[in-house]
């Protein structure tokens, strides 16, 4: 399937600067066609700024480090476009990014279970040739159920929490830990597909 453009103007190209499958796979419902160019990006934050502001400047940090490569084979006939995302969870204003082992995943869901945290996922499009920045971000909030320590080992032991955000993934076995949530379900996936169609059809590209 081919990108649409609204206008007459040549299709950019998309590339995902990023390595986690979930966004290839959401990405992908949107018929879009894209490559995937993973991100080595540093991902160490500066805690002293808004949480919105944090995955902004991640999903920019992303999506720059691809763009060199990419740089040279863009001009105005052949633009490029690089989405780079970030996800984190904030709970009573502390950041939880993805665990390190399987007892720093045990302390996150020990910090999540029985109440509610936010996800925030930061977008952030590069526009080439013009070495444009575009970003903004979402957020879900999620209300976790209690857990008993054994439940909380038992669900490590699946293996599922060690690249997630908070240590849990909502869309595989962590739909069990979730009581509730309010906002966009793919903001917590690490993809809001809802505010990433509004910035693609700012650069003319159109899901459907
Ligand atoms: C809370 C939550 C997070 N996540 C994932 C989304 C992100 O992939 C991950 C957070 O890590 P990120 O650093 O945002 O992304 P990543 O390292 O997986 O991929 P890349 O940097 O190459 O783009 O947590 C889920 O898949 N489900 C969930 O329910």
């Amino acid at each position: 399937m081919q990108t649409k453009s609204a206008a007459t103007h040549p299709q950019p190209a998309l590339v995902l600067a990023s390595g986690s499958p979930r966004r290839s796979e959401l990405l992908r419902t949107l018929g879009l066609t894209f490559t995937v160019v993973p991100s080595q990006a540093d991902e160490s934050i500066s805690h002293n700024q808004p949480p919105g502001a944090i995955v902004e400047a991640l999903a920019e940090r992303k999506a720059r480090t691809v763009v060199p490569a990419l740089q040279d084979q863009a001009d105005a006939a052949n633009r490029v476009l690089v989405i780079g995302a970030d996800t984190i969870v904030v709970v009573d204003g502390e950041i939880l990014g993805k665990p390190a082992d399987r007892d720093h995943a045990a302390h996150m869901l020990q910090r999540l279970q029985g109440r509610t945290h936010d996800v925030y996922t930061g977008l952030c499009i590069a526009a080439l040739p013009a070495g444009t920045f575009q970003t903004a971000h979402s957020r879900t909030t999620v209300t976790m159920r209690p857990l008993t320590p054994v439940q909380i080992d038992r669900y490590i032991a699946t293996g599922e929490p060690m690249d997630k955000a908070g240590a849990y993934a909502i869309q595989g076995f962590g739909a069990t830990l979730v009581r509730q949530i309010e906002g966009d379900y793919f903001t917590v996936v690490g993809l809001p597909l809802a505010l990433l169609s509004d910035m693609l059809a700012a650069h003319d590209v159109l899901v459907y």
